[in-house]
């Protein structure tokens, strides 16, 4: 049933008058347990989710809403393998890139045999990588889910990271990019992968393009030991002149792809083992999302939470603050990951939606963003449900430096949460702005997994809510094709049928 139309709905709606007046003070003034039961440890994630704007029935409707909209055989529908991305007919699988070898069987072992089939000889190209003393720069050529994971995780890890090497991503068309990666660069010493799961994306040939003239043009000669591509499209990469190819298969989608070849930078990077672990670290995160009770399971929680703030509550942005500068690249990545799988306005049959779906997801580093934009979460006249995330312990010796950042982590909760009433004016903050804190222990590759695989599965979670397709992106294509039209007028410089302004743009660009 749409989530709207349940009985759920209805009780959060009433819930949601009733409680207007909610106070975060007062919530914790009058249960001690608050901050106890409103927290969940999960697999390498610890979450305080007690400084949100619910309390305990909040959250039993939440459940109740996730029952009548059948989460639970949806997911369930995922782990098996069923279709459920029904727009391009395909399965959501990337969960199974992280099941152990041999451990499913009926229909799922074929394509699980295929998985380590594909990761042995990819793991094994890694360690040769590794080893190679002459590939002291690896180029990663690709965009969106073929980029953000493996660079966010590459620098994440980047304790980890092999020394001796560099890692590049160059994404854009705008050859300012790779112009400026490629004056470092010496043929001989260069691995490019090019990343794309269908092959075919402008930005990414056009990049694949530019690089293997450079290459020429540099004297180099052997393509097979230079460039590798990493694609579900194999055939398309052997006519573009690379014939060093890792796979995978259609029911990856994009934004969940790290896991697969696309990872591939990231195993040079860490090694085999490192690679390993992440996917072990994601795959107890599936298990968590698979077998725990609804009330206990953390992307359960942290999606349900979701829904709450985006149709009870009417907050329209999330803002994350990871407190962590290995982890700045994590807001950009978890942007596609939520916005490209739940900014959709019509319901699976595709009918128009009368509710809101995918909030606006940004943010920066804490402590960076405190001193640029935390004013508005603090003072604005939006409310912004904050995600804090932060890591126990520190890779580096210097003194005070984390003590310093996690007390400001757990301080900028405290303030938004207390805020400062006594005083008037443009010193008065209002407090009761709500914050959820996720704590890792280490920054590990198993605990960067487990972190992933939680985002991944929390979108599910209010994508499946809504009722909506969280993995196709049609929405995507109509921006394609005009660029190509685009593209042609600027040779051509014929601007008939076009927009006034779009023409006057082209006109004045040529
Ligand atoms: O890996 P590909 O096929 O080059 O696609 C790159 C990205 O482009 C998109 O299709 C959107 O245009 C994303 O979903 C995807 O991650």
């Amino acid at each position: 049933m749409r989530c709207d139309q349940t009985p759920a709905w209805k009780a959060l709606t009433a819930h949601a008058e009733h409680t207007t007046g909610f106070d975060l003070r007062t919530a914790f003034a009058a249960d001690a347990q608050r901050a106890y039961t409103l927290s969940q440890q999960a697999p390498y994630v610890f979450a305080d989710l007690s400084k949100n704007h619910v309390d305990t029935a909040t959250e039993a409707l939440l459940q109740e809403l996730a029952r009548q909209t059948g989460l639970e055989s949806h997911r369930d529908a995922m782990f098996r393998g069923e279709a459920i991305n029904h727009t391009e007919d395909r399965a959501v699988m990337h969960w199974l890139l992280r099941q152990p070898e041999g451990s499913l069987g009926g229909a799922l072992a074929e394509p699980l045999t295929l998985v380590h089939g594909t990761l042995a000889p990819m793991l094994a190209y890694a360690e040769q990588i590794r080893a190679d003393a002459q590939i002291t720069d690896v180029v990663n050529i690709g965009i969106g889910g073929s980029d953000l994971g493996p660079q966010m995780a590459v620098l994440a890890l980047q304790d980890v990271v092999i020394p001796g090497k560099r890692f590049h991503f160059v994404s854009n068309v705008d050859g300012h990019e790779l112009a400026g990666v490629l004056k470092g660069l010496k043929a001989e010493n260069t691995l490019f992968l090019i990343a794309s799961k269908t092959f075919t994306t402008t930005e990414t040939m056009t990049n694949a393009r530019s690089a293997l003239q450079w290459f020429k043009a540099q004297g180099g000669v052997d393509v097979a030991r230079h460039f590798a591509a990493l694609t579900t499209n194999v055939a398309a990469a052997a006519e573009f002149g690379i014939t060093t190819t890792f796979g995978f298969w259609d029911w990856v989608g994009g934004r969940y792809s790290m896991w697969s070849a696309i990872g591939l930078p990231v195993a040079i990077a860490i090694g085999a083992q490192g690679f390993k672990d992440l996917l072990a670290g994601a795959h107890a995160m599936d298990q968590h999302f698979q077998t725990a009770p609804l009330e206990a399971n953390l992307p359960v929680r942290l999606g349900l939470l979701d829904v709450w703030y985006r149709n009870f509550l009417n907050y329209t942005s999330r803002s994350i603050a990871p407190y962590h500068s290995a982890l700045r690249r994590l807001p950009a990545y978890l942007q596609q990951l939520e916005m490209e799988s739940n900014g959709k306005r019509v319901d699976r049959n595709g009918q128009a939606l009368p509710y809101g779906t995918s909030p606006v997801l940004w943010g920066e580093p804490g402590t960076n963003g405190q001193h640029a934009y935390f004013q508005m979460l603090h003072q604005g006249t939006d409310i912004v449900p904050l995600e804090f995330m932060a890591v126990k312990k520190p890779t580096h010796n210097l003194a005070d430096h984390h003590e310093l950042l996690l007390a400001n982590a757990i301080a900028q909760a405290q303030a938004l949460m207390l805020g400062q009433t006594d005083a008037g004016g443009h010193k008065h903050f209002t407090g009761n702005r709500p914050s959820t804190f996720l704590l890792l222990d280490e920054l590990t590759p198993a605990s960067l997994g487990a972190l992933i695989a939680l985002q991944e599965h929390r979108v599910f979670v209010s994508g499946s809510v809504w009722g909506i397709n969280s993995f196709d992106q049609w929405g995507v294509e109509l921006g394609k094709v005009l660029a190509k039209d685009i593209h042609a007028r600027m040779a051509s410089g014929d601007v008939t049928g076009l927009d006034a302004s779009s023409a006057g743009l082209l006109e004045r660009i040529r």
